[in-house]
């Protein structure tokens, strides 16, 4: 697994604070400035297709064949956002503005209570961001999301968190329980997104590349105020910190 306290920091590897306002990157440590980790987690019943998602995402296929998720699966995947795709680069040649791309950690998470349990913590601590998920072939998987929800607002979840609600399997076109107009009021309800995908569908690879896209952006943007300024001093790299926020996600 990697570091957590890398995704939880939201920064750059080895940052090693010289005081309250600002991070300083020692060459002497490292030549190179990693990417940051968005850890968002994927949530909802089992069988809705949370693996097949988030494979879809990282991996760009749909799997042929899945297993009920045990504990959790880790998918990572550099996203590049606002042209910059970099997961790893020599410092020397960082431009004034440089922030590094950021790197999305998809925790896909077991939907069985009984794969679950040991786990539910470790989904929660330092998360970044939610996918909802729901099938849109089956109600109850819907209906249970209120549950879904209690769990997380549970796990003292900040509200500034960004969540994002997925109906899936939207290629079952003949079976659809979930009306969209329901699910938009749910999402509306509870301040989040609506995205009706399919993993299956390759058509949709677009709109599930999205919901991830979507939390990268905002996250990157929340991110971006902590290191406003990229200053080289006497061969450091110096990242200054803002507080105020300011988000300029496009979606
Ligand atoms: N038709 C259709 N089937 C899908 C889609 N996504 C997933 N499935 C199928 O739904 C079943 C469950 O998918 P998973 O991704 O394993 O479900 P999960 O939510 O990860 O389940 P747990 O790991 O038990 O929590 C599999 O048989 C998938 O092939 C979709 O978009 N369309
Ligand atoms: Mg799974």
């Amino acid at each position: 697994m990697a570091n957590e306290s890398l995704a939880n920091g939201g920064g750059t590897r080895n940052p090693r604070p010289s005081s309250l306002s600002s991070l300083e990157l020692d060459s002497s440590l490292d030549h190179s400035v990693q990417t940051r980790i968005f850890k968002i987690i994927v949530i909802g019943d089992s069988n809705v297709g949370k693996t097949c998602l988030s494979f879809r995402f990282t991996g760009g296929s749909f799997p042929e064949k899945t297993e009920a998720t045990i504990g959790v699966d880790f998918r990572e995947k550099t996203v590049e956002i606002e042209g910059e795709k970099i997961k790893k680069l020599n410092r020397n040649s960082l431009p004034p503005s440089f922030l590094p791309s950021p790197q999305v950690q998809v925790w896909d998470t077991a939907g069985q209570e009984r794969f679950r349990k040991s786990m539910v913590e470790h989904y929660y601590r330092n998360v970044h961001a939610v996918v909802f998920v729901y099938d849109v072939t089956k109600m109850t998987s819907f209906q249970n999301l209120k549950t879904w929800i209690q769990e997380c607002n549970g796990h003292h979840v900040s509200p500034v968190v960004p969540r994002v609600l997925v109906g899936n399997k939207c290629d079952l076109v003949g079976q659809i329980q979930v009306p969209s107009n329901t699910a938009l009021k749910f999402a509306d309800a509870h301040n989040m997104l609506l995205f009706e995908t399919s993993a299956k569908d390759s058509k949709e690879s677009q709109n599930v590349e999205s919901i991830f896209m979507c939390l990268a952006c905002r996250l990157k943007a929340q991110k971006s105020l902590l290191y406003r300024d990229v200053e080289r001093q006497d061969g450091k790299v110096k990242l200054s910190q803002e507080s105020a926020s300011k988000n300029s996600c496009p979606c």
